[in-house]
């Protein structure tokens, strides 16, 4: 559960008065989601998500993550639109937290997502980098190469805690992966964390998408990589390659891939892998136990990078090169 910051009905009372949403009728702390705490509140003018923002959101990226929403909503990608108080602003503060409040979306994640949802995704993936593209404000991707050693480095210590010989692994893991990382590919707009648990579905469509707090510029095809991750391997860390093939085809058919960006999946797919993997670990090591919040396994994430480490081409992900 992620609800790090408690609210009183007072002070949520006072919140809302600068919102045109109405009188508060119910609200609930949100048993998912790890790095912000999120309400579901029902008020006589509907049901909100309300986001307090916590550990890793820098409030000076809130104009961008909030513009982004706005600007993907009016280009028909369905997704959270922030609401503006009544001064005009989207972002507002609640027990020292700087908080927003956003539209609810209907429809459920999938826990166990089909072949049909992996080609759904990739199409809403592409049909996203499509929306953004004109977006005019840009952020920089703090977990590329360069906060993934920041990472690295407060956590290596210990890394050994979780599985011995890690940190040897590890090391090798950045030497290499560092050494190589494409930086002239097609880039853009990115979600950055498009999992499972951050697109709605209905009647076997995407109905939303949400969660747009790692967004920034960076490669269209590390977002891909990303979702290969998060979309395509089973339980024991088998590559489901229908499941990738159908999230690939599902992009190109919104947006072919360059050959370039082809070829550099296996090595984005490893990066990827790293990034989420050094997150988890570092939240392994620091957040408490018996803290309200889920704790993911870094592990997932080693047993992404060996798989991605023995990969020949890309055609081993499903990938359909004209
Ligand atoms: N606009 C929305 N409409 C409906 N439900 C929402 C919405 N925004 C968030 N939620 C619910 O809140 C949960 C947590 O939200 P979110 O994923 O944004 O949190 P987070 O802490 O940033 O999580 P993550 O670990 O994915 O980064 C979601 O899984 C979903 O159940
Ligand atoms: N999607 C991330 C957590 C939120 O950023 C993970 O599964 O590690």
């Amino acid at each position: 559960m992620a609800v790090y910051t408690d609210i009183s009905e007072e002070e949520l009372g006072a919140f809302l008065g600068e919102y045109p949403v109405g009188e508060l009728l119910s609200y609930k702390g949100i048993a998912e989601g790890t790095e912000n705490s999120n309400y579901l509140l029902h008020t006589f003018g509907g049901a909100f998500i309300l986001t307090l923002y916590e550990r890793r959101v820098d409030k000076a990226d809130l104009p961008f993550f909030l513009g982004l929403m706005e600007h993907l909503a009016r280009k028909g990608v369905t997704c959270p639109l922030p609401v503006h108080r009544r001064d005009g602003q989207t972002i507002g503060e609640l027990a020292g937290r700087p908080a927003a409040l956003i539209t609810f979306l209907e429809g459920m994640w999938m826990r166990r997502p089909t072949p049909q949802h992996c080609r759904e995704v990739g199409k809403a993936l592409a049909g996203l980098h499509q929306a953004a593209a004109d977006f005019p404000l840009t952020r920089k991707n703090a977990l590329s190469p360069g906060g993934w050693m920041h990472l690295w480095e407060g956590a290596k210590g210990r890394a050994d805690e979780v599985e011995p010989g890690l940190e040897r692994e590890v090391e090798a893991e950045f030497a290499e992966i560092t050494r190589y990382w494409p930086t002239d590919l097609p880039s853009g707009i990115i979600h950055a964390d498009l999992f499972p648990d951050n697109v709605f579905f209905l009647g076997g469509k995407v109905s939303g998408i949400i969660d747009f707090y790692f967004a920034c510029n960076d490669l269209l095809a590390y977002d891909i990589a990303t979702c290969l991750n998060a979309w395509c391997f089973e339980k024991d860390t088998s590559y489901n390659l229908t499941k990738g093939a159908a999230l690939l085809a599902g992009y190109q058919s919104v947006r072919p891939l360059e050959p370039s960006e082809a070829e550099a999946l296996p090595l984005l797919a490893r990066g990827s892998a790293l990034r989420f993997m050094l997150t988890r670990l570092h939240d392994w090591l620091t957040i408490p136990d018996g803290a309200l919040v889920n704790k993911r396994d870094p592990m997932e994430y080693v047993r992404r990078l060996r798989f991605h480490r023995q990969v020949a081409a890309p055609t081993e992900y499903g990938i359909d090169i004209a």
